[in-house]
């Protein structure tokens, strides 16, 4: 029943345009904006879909003393309300630099561990417009490359799989803690909300004094502006991809040469800051700057530079591009669910069974002895083909390469398949288009199905 203080069109408006059909993971750490989030969401899926699960997930961190204590309250506050709740904890080493950082890739690893176990695809954070201004001042301080002032993206793809939505990123902390007051709930406050040694809580009673309003509005229309900037900028770059590369051996792209006179400079230079993240198996795009001035080379072939741990060779041929061969990783047993160099997914469909020669299974780059054995495409110069193939991994045993990469054409039970370096952790919406060009391009899986109902994986389907 609706009480009058839940009114039907707020939780609607965050909630309506969700898929909700393998359910929802809320994280639940107890302080107000998770408890407003999973107050809100649980009166929408009573109302609109009360067949759909809800599964509230509080993680304890083991930081303060405290915490445990704290999430067996959040664990009663959802029993008394018919709510599915789990505790889970964050065990093993704490680092002694960068904690922050830390507890959040620990948090989001052991939020999409619940939902995995679950079935479920859909977390939803009660991050706020107010967390939303404090990052956007944060990143601004840090002066990156522009695209970090876009701010947190309404939804993000985790780990390729799992979308993490903010649906509270347009509402106001204080609306969220008057809407708990009025249904007289509490919540939890967290001391390190207001512990000064962290940036966060700095930024955050800046906000709080004086002009801190008007610095939160303008931050915020920042934030949408960089939002549709970044958005636009991932449309052209994704266009030209799929206009002007192309895969023509595992390991190697190659752009067309008219891509490096394309009049769209800004979107080629993040096309290629995008690939040759990809092609390198490099966490971050390739740097800006560099890029831009790699692209200005571009046009006067011969070129042959590296740059994100890639060999850009261009010719009169086209602009190829392959991973350095140095560095990769040494030759090592398959191991479940690891990326191989940043650059592909290693899945073992079940006990590893070896019908094609005698030792032990072992992931390693083919190398460039048994590149020169391989049979070459015959439209490729074969030394770029070979250079492109030897950093490629390999299934090998007793010294015998049994497979390239590229491949699934090893051992049934090993599957070694392409990663997208850059957006492989973390996918932020703004950039599913580019994501999405540049999966298609090596041979990543498709993204999946979007959160939002009625959407593609396209322009504009994020929420503003
Ligand atoms: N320990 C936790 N367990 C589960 N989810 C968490 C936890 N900490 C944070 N989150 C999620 O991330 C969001 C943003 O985190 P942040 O650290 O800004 O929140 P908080 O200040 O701890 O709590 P709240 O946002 O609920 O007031 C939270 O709203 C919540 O959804």
């Amino acid at each position: 029943m609706l009480t009058p203080d839940t009114k039907p069109d707020l939780s609607d408006r965050l909630f309506s345009d969700l898929d909700f059909s393998t359910g929802a993971v809320a994280a639940m750490s107890g302080g107000s904006d998770s408890t407003a989030l999973l107050l809100l969401l649980k009166d929408h899926l009573d109302r609109t879909a009360s067949a759909a699960r809800l599964l509230a997930v509080t993680v304890d961190h083991g930081l303060r003393p405290d915490s445990a204590a704290e999430a067996r309250l959040v664990a009663r506050f959802c029993a008394e309300r018919g709510i599915a709740h789990r505790i889970v904890a964050w065990g093993g080493d704490k680092p002694a630099s960068g904690l922050p950082a830390a507890a959040r890739e620990a948090r989001y690893n052991l939020l999409a561990a619940a939902a995995d176990a679950e079935g479920i695809k859909l977390i939803l954070t009660g991050h706020t417009a107010d967390d939303q201004a404090e990052t956007v001042l944060m990143r601004q301080a840090r002066d990156d490359d522009g695209r970090g002032l876009a701010g947190m993206a309404p939804a993000t793809l985790h780990d390729w799989r799992t979308w993490i939505v903010r649906p509270l990123l347009g509402t106001r902390r204080a609306a969220l803690r008057e809407m708990l007051r009025r249904r007289n709930v509490g919540w939890i406050e967290d001391p390190t909300n207001v512990d000064v040694r962290f940036e966060r809580p700095r930024v955050r009673a800046a906000l709080a004094q004086g002009e801190g309003e008007q610095r939160i509005a303008e931050a915020l229309a920042r934030a949408g502006q960089a939002a549709g900037e970044r958005e636009d900028v991932g449309h052209r770059a994704a266009l030209l991809i799929h206009a002007f590369a192309s895969r023509p051996v595992p390991g190697l792209v190659r752009l067309d040469r008219d891509f490096a006179a394309h009049e769209d400079g800004q979107a080629a230079i993040y096309a290629l800051r995008i690939l040759l993240a990809t092609v390198g198996g490099v966490s971050f795009l390739a740097d800006e700057a560099r890029c831009a001035a790699l692209f200005a080379r571009l046009r006067s072939a011969p070129l042959c530079a590296t740059l994100s741990r890639t060999v850009i060779d261009a010719r009169r041929t086209g602009v190829f591009l392959h991973r350095e061969n140095r560095d990769l990783p040494a030759a090592a047993p398959p191991v479940d669910n690891r990326l191989w160099d940043n650059r592909r997914r290693i899945t073992l469909n079940g006990p590893i069974t070896l019908n094609d020669g005698p030792g032990d299974l072992v992931i390693a780059p083919v190398g460039p002895a048994a590149a020169r054995q391989a049979s070459l495409s015959e439209d490729i110069p074969p030394g770029l083909s070979r250079a492109a193939l030897a950093a490629e991994p390999s299934l090998w045993a007793g010294g015998k390469c049994l497979d390239f990469a590229g491949g699934n054409a090893g051992p049934q039970s090993v599957s070694i398949v392409p990663a997208v370096a850059p957006f492989q952790r973390f996918l932020p919406s703004f950039d599913l288009e580019p994501a999405a060009a540049v999966a298609a391009l090596v041979g990543a899986p498709p993204l999946p199905t979007p959160p939002f109902r009625g959407h593609d994986v396209g322009r504009g389907w994020a929420k503003a």
